[in-house]
């Protein structure tokens, strides 16, 4: 049987790194992604890194690299890695020219983009998605996978088998709205990682920003138990647990999540990548879906909603917070 052929929807860092894996173990991919990024791919290759292995570098005559959704025509898959709030546009571009049978898999953050994937691409299959880890581009043309982690999706043998040839792990999900709703618990530290300005590992080694995070955490599940959302569990920890985990003196959380934070100096969340590169955040589709389905149940949200505020102030004027700091501020919206 051929090998099936890719599209990455949105070549930034999730969409070069997964593309990036399929090239390496031979698989067709057309990388489609903003002119100024292409350029830099078409001068420079690619480097797929992680500190687990030595680099690959896929030099450019290795690369099919496009700038409009026209390119996706061939492909079998395409992989959708923009940001959330370009899903709808993108989406609706592609829409003309995706081949009859082409799958679309949604690799993104957030609860609806497979929905909004699935509205725009009308007798497609659309397949939900999620990446566990943090990639970075740590520097133009390197992209850098900064902890381990299984990649989920609902089941697709062709797309597995793939995945699994170029290295990536994956794990069948059949619970994929459960297991959204627990990655958007992991994503709610993303604002502040963003706003810290540290590095994943050294953000979350601190007690007072933990304590931020447990405080949207424990807003979110207090929304998930109104709509009756039960999310998955993807870690050692039960999502309800986590925050008290989240509360322990540094020296116990160290040992008690041992396993979360097996992470390199590098890893940082993708909204500390957006505010480093002036982009707009994804705060809306993370700590602004808890403020939304807090009020669709007549509740609130106030620390995640002082997030949001904080992060759109960050966007147009950068500032970092220390732990005690930004806790008071979070602790004084409730
Ligand atoms: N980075 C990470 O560690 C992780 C990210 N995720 C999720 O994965 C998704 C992708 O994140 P990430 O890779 O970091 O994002 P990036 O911003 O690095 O990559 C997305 C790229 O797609 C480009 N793009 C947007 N719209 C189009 C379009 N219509 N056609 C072509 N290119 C387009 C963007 O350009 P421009 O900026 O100009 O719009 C950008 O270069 C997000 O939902 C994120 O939350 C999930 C887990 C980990
Ligand atoms: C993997 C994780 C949680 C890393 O922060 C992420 O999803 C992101 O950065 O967007």
């Amino acid at each position: 049987m051929p090998k099936p052929r890719f599209a990455v929807l949105g070549a930034g860092s999730i969409g070069c790194h997964l593309g990036g894996h399929l090239v390496a173990a031979g698989y067709d991919v057309t990388f489609i992604g903003r002119s100024g990024a292409m350029d830099v791919l078409r001068e420079r290759g690619l480097t797929l890194s992680t500190s687990a292995r030595p680099p690959v570098h896929l030099t450019p005559d290795r690369l099919t690299l496009a700038t409009g959704p026209e390119a996706a025509a061939g492909a079998d898959f395409v992989l959708v890695t923009v940001k959330t709030a370009g899903t709808g546009a993108a989406a609706e571009d592609l829409a003309p020219h995706l081949a009859p049978g082409a799958v679309a898999v949604s690799f993104q953050n957030g609860l609806h983009n497979p929905a909004t994937l699935r509205a725009a691409l009308p007798g497609h299959t659309v397949l939900a998605g999620m990446v566990p880890y943090n990639v970075v581009q740590t520097e133009p043309g390197t992209v850098h996978q900064g902890m381990p982690g299984r990649l989920m999706t609902e089941p697709d043998d062709t797309l597995f088998a793939a995945l699994r040839e170029a290295g990536l792990a994956v794990e069948p999900r059949t619970d994929m709205s459960e297991v959204q709703h627990a990655k958007l618990l992991m994503n709610l530290n993303n604002a502040v990682n963003a706003l810290s300005g540290l590095p994943l590992r050294d953000q979350l080694g601190q007690r007072a920003y933990r304590r931020c995070l447990a405080l949207c955490q424990r807003e979110a599940l207090a929304a998930y138990r109104a709509a009756g959302i039960t999310p998955a569990r993807l870690g050692p920890t039960a999502p309800a647990v986590t925050p008290y985990v989240l509360g322990l003196p540094d020296a116990f959380f160290r040992r008690v999540a041992a396993a979360t934070l097996r992470m390199d100096a590098h890893a940082r969340s993708s909204m500390w990548e957006d505010l480093q590169r002036g982009r707009r955040t994804e705060i809306e589709s993370l700590q602004g879906e808890i403020v939304a389905l807090a009020a669709a149940h007549g509740r609130t949200a106030p620390a995640n909603a002082r997030l949001v505020e904080l992060v759109h102030q960050a966007e147009s004027a950068p500032r970092t917070w220390s732990g005690p700091h930004l806790y008071a501020e979070l602790h004084a919206a409730r």
